[in-house]
């Protein structure tokens, strides 16, 4: 089976506008692209995935993603679901049978939830990651690709499972902290920093 991820990152110019009274531009930056890194990692570490690639309107961001692994693909459709509609059509072109869409700030994510989630989607068409707050989706999976579009936003979860619901498609939930903890408010960042700091403390 063909399994395929895909990163969609905005601009560095435009990223985190939620965490903009509490880090400058250049901390925000540093930050997406610490979290992109780490989430490459851990879809590297499933060792479960054909291709990882990255989709992004910035320079920077693709130049990074290939360095860690990952194939950089420049966004040809402004805006965050056309960009990945392109973006999946070009991994169905290559032979994609499944399509992993997630998020670029979830520092937490390890292979295991990567591996787990391909595991739930043996079963069902389309799995689905949600936020903490259980309004936003995380990640998607889907098999195959596009099989429900890209309708990321706010309330995105509801959309996607009215989308199956309709589609009578089978859907599954996939919750863990690594899928569930992205990082958009201060408060988000204070639990990623406190969880990471127990991990750093565990490893002695
Ligand atoms: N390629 C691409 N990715 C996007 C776009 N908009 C959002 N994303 C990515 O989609 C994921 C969720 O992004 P958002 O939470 O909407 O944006 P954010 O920059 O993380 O945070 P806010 O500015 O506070 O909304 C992140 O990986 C973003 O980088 C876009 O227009 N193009
Ligand atoms: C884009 C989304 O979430 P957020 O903007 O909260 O990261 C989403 O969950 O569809």
């Amino acid at each position: 089976m063909g399994h395929r991820a895909l990163i969609p990152v905005k601009h560095l110019s435009a990223v985190k506008t939620r965490l903009s009274r509490h880090l400058t531009p250049e901390q925000r930056s540093t930050l997406v692209l610490d979290m992109l890194h780490r989430v490459i990692d851990a879809l590297h570490a499933s060792q479960a995935l054909e291709s990882i690639s990255v989709v992004s309107a910035d320079s920077e961001v693709l130049e990074r993603a290939r360095c860690w692994g990952a194939h950089g693909l420049q966004e040809e459709q402004p805006g965050h679901n056309e960009a990945l509609a392109v973006a999946a059509h070009h991994a169905i072109n290559h032979g994609a049978d499944t399509l992993l869409t997630l998020s670029a700030d979830l520092p937490l994510l390890c292979g295991q939830d990567v591996r787990a989630m391909i595991e739930q989607s043996e079963t069902h068409q389309i799995v689905l990651a949600p936020s903490r707050d259980g309004t936003g989706t995380n990640a998607l999976l889907a098999r195959p690709p596009l099989v429900v579009p890209y309708v990321f936003g706010v309330n995105s979860l509801q959309h996607y499972i009215a989308q199956a619901r309709s589609y009578q498609l089978s859907y599954m939930l996939y919750r863990s902290l690594g899928t569930e903890l992205d990082i958009d408010t201060l408060e988000d960042l204070m639990l990623y920093w406190s969880y990471d700091h127990c991990e750093t403390l565990a490893k002695g």
